[in-house]
Formats: C-alpha cells, structure tokens, sequence
C-alpha cells in the first residue's frame, strides 16, 4: 500500500473556453504524474473536479455549490479557469457567475493576488511595445483581491422617486491593508527590492487610508524602496515605461484593471497566470476571463492556464524546481516558433488549443 498521501488538486473548469483550456492541464498533471512515479518518486497529484459559474448553475441552479466549497476545503490548492457569458448576464447578482468566483475567492481567504506580468522573449514581436521598451519586462502586480468595491457594502440598485440608482462602495480596514502590502513587500524582497503602491489618494479616502498603512508597513522593509502613484498615472506608465516598475501593490479594482493592462505588453492575455495566496488553500486562475467571443472553436491560449499550474506547483506543493520545468516547456515551444492565434500577429506556426496543449506537455516530457 501506499505510504504517501496524493496532493489534490481541485479542478473547477467553468465557462467559455474554460473547459478547453482545462484539457491539457489534465493531460499535464498525467504527464507529471508519469514523470514522478520512479523509484524515489513519492509526489503525485490527484485531480478532483467541481462545478462553478454558469456551469454549476445550469447542472444545480447554484453558481457556487456548497459540494464545491466543501471539496476546496479539503484540497491542497484549486487551479480555476473560468466563469460567466452571456447566458448569465442577465441573473441578479447573487446568482451570477461572477458572483461565485468572487464567493470562492473570499471563502478561502485568498486575499493577495499575484498576477506576474513576465514577457517570454520569443514574444517580444507580439508586445504591443516596442523591443527596447519592453525585451526583460518582469514585473507583478499584487492585486488586493478580498476587499475593496468589489465586496464593499452598501451595493446594489435602488429606487428613490422614480429615479433608480446603482450604488457600491469602495472600502478598506487597516488589517486588509496591512496584510497585503506585507505580502508586497516580502515579495519585492525576493526581488529586485521595489514596491510601488497604486491608489487614487488625491480623490479617495478608502486610498488615503491605504497610503498612510503602506507608509507604515513599509517602516519593516527599510532595504525595499518604496514609492506611490496614482492609478491613473500607472495606467499610462504602464505603457510608457513598464520596466520602471518591479512590483506593484494596490486595490482590487485597480489591480483588476492594470494587469489586463500589463498582459498587453506581454504579448496577450491568454499568457498571463495568476495566484490568489493568504489563505489556507491557495487558489490559481489565469488572469482572463471566460471569452466567449472565442468559446468552442479551439482557438483559446491554454498558456495562462498551464502557466498557473506552475504558479500552484509554485507557491502551493513547494516544486520550483516542476514549475521551472513547465515554464521551460512554455518557452521551448515558443522558441520552436509554435503560436496560438491571440500571439501570432507577427510570425509563427497557428496552433489551435489542444495542439498547443499537447506540443507543451510533449516538450515537458523531454525538458
Ligand atoms: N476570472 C474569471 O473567471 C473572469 C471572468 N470574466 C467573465 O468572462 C466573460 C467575458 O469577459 P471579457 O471582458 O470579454 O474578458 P475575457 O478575458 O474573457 O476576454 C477579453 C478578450 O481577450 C480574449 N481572450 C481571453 N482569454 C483568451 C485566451 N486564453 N486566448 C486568447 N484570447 C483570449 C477574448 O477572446 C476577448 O477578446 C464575462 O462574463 C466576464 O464577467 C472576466 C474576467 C475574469
Ligand atoms: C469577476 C471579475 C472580478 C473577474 C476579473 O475580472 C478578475 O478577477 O480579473
Ligand atoms: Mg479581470
């Protein structure tokens, strides 16, 4: 019998191209499996599914089943890929897909987000910006991601004579704060020792409460440098000068915001991973969304997803050393001049989803 316990892995495919891109995680963590099975072999993953999002909805009438939360519980991390489409736009809030991602986020207290924007050389023709101004862009926005307007009350829509008013709240306690810039700041440790904290101090007090506690916090970290930027500037520093930042600390919204903003200059959005830490599970999500303008045709970059495996291997099950090795993979295949379409303005082979899928884990077996 076996001595050593299996890590579970809790696979919530979702929406859209969720499900697609979900099919060469699956084929991976075999791969994986395979590959760790010798005789000092004592890792192995098992993958558990659930349902989430309009998936759940439509097999259970629930977004997020109570069976989904309970099976998050019990594993040692969830890797998500994606909820919400049309469908669904229309259901009141609590019963949208959004709604369940926002409610797993929060369950399991994962309250830092970290989405690293790392640009893999080979696209540097697939930037949006030129080569000098973007070739080595690394950098990681720490997003907030438990608090803030997308969980501040009051909310919703209301009536007052006649005239309807939709309403939602931006706010933050000291310990939200606190806890993520500490977060940052360890990171930024781990770094190149720069933390730059985004707000909209000058017009919110929610943010003027988030610069004075980054203040504070930062009094730990006096090798870290620290500065502070309006969120409006960094939108445009963004694309003016990525490099100037390493890591970027800031609030939910603005977090959601700039690192769609920041996977532009990585190439696409389909490449960017992300991981949710701070609680006891850490939950692992590409940073897009559901794409249902390319749902079903096989097109979808499964990279993001795949590359967020890695983050779990990462952060999760302590194997730096496999979550290298699927980045490598990545790398390796793109070096080889594979694409998926969303990276393929310039030049490369169009691979579809699962193409692309099984090229990487191939590469993976021999990497
Ligand atoms: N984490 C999540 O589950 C998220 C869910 N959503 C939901 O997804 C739905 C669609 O939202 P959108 O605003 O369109 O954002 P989106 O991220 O789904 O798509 C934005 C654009 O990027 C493209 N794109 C996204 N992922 C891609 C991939 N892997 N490969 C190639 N192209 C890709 C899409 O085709 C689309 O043109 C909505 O219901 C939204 O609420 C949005 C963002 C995050
Ligand atoms: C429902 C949204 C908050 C999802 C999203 O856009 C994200 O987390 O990046
Ligand atoms: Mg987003």
């Amino acid at each position: 019998m076996s001595m050593f316990k299996k890590h579970q892995i809790l696979l919530l495919p979702g929406d859209g191209i969720g499900p697609e891109v979900t099919v060469p995680v699956r084929e991976l963590v075999s791969e994986i499996n395979r590959s760790e099975s010798g005789s000092q072999g004592k890792f192995q993953i098992e993958l558990l599914e659930g349902l989430i999002g309009g998936a759940a909805t439509d097999a259970t009438g629930k977004p997020l089943p109570k069976e989904t939360l309970e099976m998050a519980d019990s594993c040692d991390a969830v890797l998500l890929a994606a909820v919400g489409g049309p469908k669904y736009d229309l259901l009141p809030y609590e019963l949208r897909p959004e709604r369940a991602l926002l409610g797993i986020r929060e369950h399991l207290g994962a309250f830092a987000n970290l989405r690293p924007a790392r640009l893999f050389p080979e696209l540097v023709d697939a930037s949006t910006l030129k080569p000098e101004v973007i070739s080595d862009l690394d950098l990681m926005v720490v997003r907030e991601l438990t608090g803030g307007i997308y969980f501040g009350k009051p909310r919703g829509i209301v009536e007052e004579n006649g005239i309807r008013r939709g309403i939602n709240t931006e706010t933050y306690t000291e310990p939200e704060i606190e806890r993520v810039a500490r977060v940052a700041f360890d990171l930024a440790r781990k770094r190149s020792h720069r933390v730059t904290s985004v707000d909209k101090a000058n017009v919110l007090e929610s943010s003027v409460l988030w610069r004075e506690v980054v203040i504070r916090v930062h009094k730990d970290y006096p090798d870290v440098t620290l500065d502070h930027m309006y969120v409006d500037n960094a939108a445009m520093q963004l694309v003016r000068k990525p490099k100037q930042f390493d890591v970027i600390v800031t609030g939910n919204l603005f977090g959601d915001i700039l690192s769609d903003e920041a996977s532009q200059l990585t190439g696409s959005i389909g490449m960017l991973a992300s991981a949710s830490i701070g609680g006891k599970t850490g939950l692992y999500e590409p940073i897009h969304g559901s794409a249902p303008d390319i749902a079903g045709k096989n097109i979808a970059n499964p990279m993001a997803m795949i590359l967020s495996l890695a983050l779990l291997l990462r952060y999760s099950l302590n194997r730096e050393d496999l979550a290298q090795r699927i980045e490598r993979s990545v790398s390796s295949v793109l070096a080889q001049g594979f694409r998926t379409a969303d990276i393929a303005q310039v030049k490369g082979q169009v691979l579809g989803t699962r193409e692309m899928g099984e090229k990487i884990i191939r590469e993976y077996s021999r990497v």
